[in-house]
């Protein structure tokens, strides 16, 4: 099949303009009766008018005895009432016989039926036995410690609305009315289908290229947030065949299909070609539309029924999910609200936020950019763009809002302010310590014990830079750094300044990685077998990006060589450990940690500081507190020697 150009690129408001207009008219569909045991989450499909008075009799509210409140007006512990016990007291569930009558009472339980001619209860602690008769040493009004029939709900009253969902509240309410079956909305159902040669499912071995189905199971459960019920359809190779049969059984159950991947350019990109054949009219309505992330994004229908080609990529699938498909899935769940996730009406809270760094954006395309929040010692909220790209799987779930940048728009400026919109389904939470700067795996050693003291943390990667410029600014509590100062050739302290407080971290060992048993560095030095390498042709090294402390280390032991793949800048240690295990580069510089995690050879250079850096004025406030005083505790140091590092 041969490949074709996107249709055409169309804004994000007429793409959704065409979607919406194909499968109208939009409304909930059908009705069906279930169990009141399954029926929390639905959406009732009626008005519930309760079939009974709740409670069904005037009920008693103590334990003690039912009277005619006038019988005990003046009663006092020392001239109490004498009244004649009747001698059938109420029973628990039985319509009480007997009457109580001028100067008698009768013995009642909490919940019991109020007898007739009594019309107030009288609790057991204001009372007294003296053989047959009681004497009661405080007076009741009429109507006290008595519940009437129907005054929590009465018979006809309209209890529940149509289309609230029933949460453990209701299906309560349910209960007590006597009611076991409702009837509820149809839960749209949602065919989900992943494509691509190189998706495999998780709880499968890893295989070298191979990648594992996250779409599948985002979106199912991103279905069932919007009311629907998804139908797993499993991983489909990218080959036309496959991929119409399984689009048309999806077409025969659901009401709703979603594929991913396979819709932008490259050769495995066919499923949009299948739609175009196996399709009912209307078919294909967009593809290609002019947002970021979700380019590729198809939008189509068969008959009223939505068919969607989402990117493969985790973040532009998911992102376009919410922007396009979880609005109809509420509308068809009966789960609609009035307010689209942007633009118009509000939905849920909305709020400013400063960018700290500038932003570049494509131009002709509206791009959503997912931030994470943190605030400046002022309390302004500051917005950091999570910088990873569509292919991200961690970028949506790592975000605490968005914005958006319109399509005519090419820069966003450090220090400008920008609306932040709500992620579906998430409420920004305070925490009680932010860290910005550079990750390390004892970084999450300390932020795991600081979370069993009930300390909640944020950590925003960015590097040590911009963890350091974070930090100066106030945007944070701490940051993470790991800085290479040559003139002095030591880390992190010649870079602080007022105001600002070392918090000793620990050292981690760098030096050279390489594969085992690669006889061009095994049992060598560290320095004179870069040298040698160096030299030796076929030799490709992976070097690190500008900037960082490691690249500073690469530059010393290569003395002004450029080998192969010097230009190659991987931006992590793990980078380094996997270009090299994957046989891509021969060897490159890395923490020792990363050598031990991959079975990659050794050879130790010199060790690198990974400390934090405080403001001077956040020293006292608690989450910081903790984070020093868990840094400098014995039980952490060992815990950070366990994974290798020098503590
Ligand atoms: N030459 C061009 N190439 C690309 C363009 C373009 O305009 N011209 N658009 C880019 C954009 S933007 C996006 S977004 C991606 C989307 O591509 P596809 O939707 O065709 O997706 P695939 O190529 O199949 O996969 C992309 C990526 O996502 C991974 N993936 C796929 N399915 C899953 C899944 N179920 N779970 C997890 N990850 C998945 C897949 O392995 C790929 O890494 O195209 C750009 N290219
Ligand atoms: O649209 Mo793609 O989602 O930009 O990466």
């Amino acid at each position: 099949m041969k490949q074709e150009q996107f249709l055409s690129v169309v804004d994000r408001d007429e793409a959704e303009r065409r979607f919406r207009a194909a499968l109208e008219p939009l409304g909930p569909l059908g009705v069906e009766e279930v169990a009141l045991a399954g029926a929390l989450g639905r959406v009732l499909a009626e008005d519930i008018a309760s079939p009974v008075d709740v409670p069904g009799f005037d009920r008693s509210n103590m334990d003690g005895f039912a009277v005619r409140a006038e019988d005990t007006y003046g009663a006092s512990e020392q001239a109490p009432r004498r009244l004649r016990c009747l001698p059938e007291p109420v029973v628990m569930g039985v319509l009480p016989v007997g009457e109580v009558t001028e100067g008698t009472a009768m013995a009642i339980p909490t919940g019991g039926v109020v007898p007739r001619g009594a019309d107030a209860v009288v609790m057991v602690e204001h009372t007294r036995l003296d053989g047959d008769h009681v004497l009661v040493e405080k007076p009741v009004t009429p109507g006290r410690a008595i519940t009437w029939a129907g005054t929590d709900i009465a018979q006809g009253e309209v209890v529940l609305r149509a289309f609230d969902v029933l949460s453990s509240r209701e299906t309560g309410v349910l209960a007590a009315m006597g009611v076991d079956r409702v009837g509820v909305v149809r839960r749209p159902r949602v065919a989900i289908l992943s494509t691509g040669d190189e998706i495999i499912r998780p709880g499968t071995p890893p295989l070298p290229g191979r990648i594992y189905d996250s779409n599948q199971v985002i979106l199912a459960d991103a279905v069932r947030e919007a009311g629907g019920e998804p139908v797993p359809c499993g991983i489909t190779p990218d080959a036309p065949e496959a991929v119409r049969a399984a689009l048309l059984d999806a077409l025969a159950v659901a009401d709703l299909v979603l594929l991913s991947g396979g819709t932008s350019k490259g050769p495995g990109d066919l499923n949009v070609q299948v739609l175009a054949e196996v399709l009912a009219p209307p078919g294909i309505l967009a593809h290609g539309v002019a947002l970021k992330p979700g380019k590729p994004l198809c939008l189509a229908a068969s008959g009223r029924k939505g068919v969607v080609v989402l990117p493969g990529f985790p973040t532009s699938a998911i992102f376009t999910f919410h922007e396009f498909v979880a609005p109809v899935l509420r509308i068809l769940a009966g789960r609609a609200r009035p307010a689209r996730l942007h633009g118009g009406e509000a939905d849920g809270a909305r709020t400013w936020a400063r960018l700290p760094v500038s932003l570049g954006s494509d131009g002709g395309r509206t791009e959503y950019v997912l931030v994470r929040l943190t605030e400046d010692a002022e309390g302004a909220a500051i917005a950091y763009p999570i910088g990873k790209g569509s292919g991200s799987v961690t970028t949506w779930s790592h975000a605490d809002g968005y914005f958006v940048i319109p399509r005519e728009v090419e820069r966003v400026e450090a220090g400008e302010r920008v609306e932040i919109l709500p992620v579906a389904g998430v409420r920004p939470r305070r925490v009680d310590l932010v860290i910005i700067g550079s990750h390390c795996v004892g970084l999450d050693v300390v932020l795991a014990r600081l979370a069993q003291r009930g300390v909640s943390s944020k950590l925003i990667a960015v590097g040590s830079e911009g963890g350091l410029a974070a930090v100066r600014r106030g945007e944070c509590d701490a940051a993470g750094v790991h800085l290479y100062d040559a003139r002095t050739d030591s880390y992190n302290t010649p870079f602080l300044e007022g105001g600002l407080v070392l918090v000793p971290g620990y050292g981690r060992l760098q030096g050279v990685v390489f594969r085992a048993g690669d006889a061009r560095f095994e049992g060598r030095e560290a320095a004179e077998a870069v040298r040698a390498a160096a030299q030796t042709p076929g030799v490709v090294m992976i070097n690190r990006n500008r900037g960082s402390g490691t690249r500073a280390l690469v530059e010393l032991l290569l003395e002004g060589t450029r080998p192969a793949g010097y230009a190659v800048e991987a931006s992590s240690h793990h980078a380094i450990g996997a270009a090299v295990a994957q046989g891509r580069a021969d060897f490159g510089v890395a923490i020792d940690i990363v050598a031990r995690e991959r079975g990659l050879g050794f050879l130790p250079v010199r060790e690198e500081r990974f400390d934090l850096v405080v403001a001077a004025s956040r020293v006292e406030r608690p989450g910081v507190r903790a984070l020093i005083d868990e840094l400098a505790s014995e039980e952490v140091r060992a815990a950070l020697r366990g994974r290798g590092l020098l503590a």
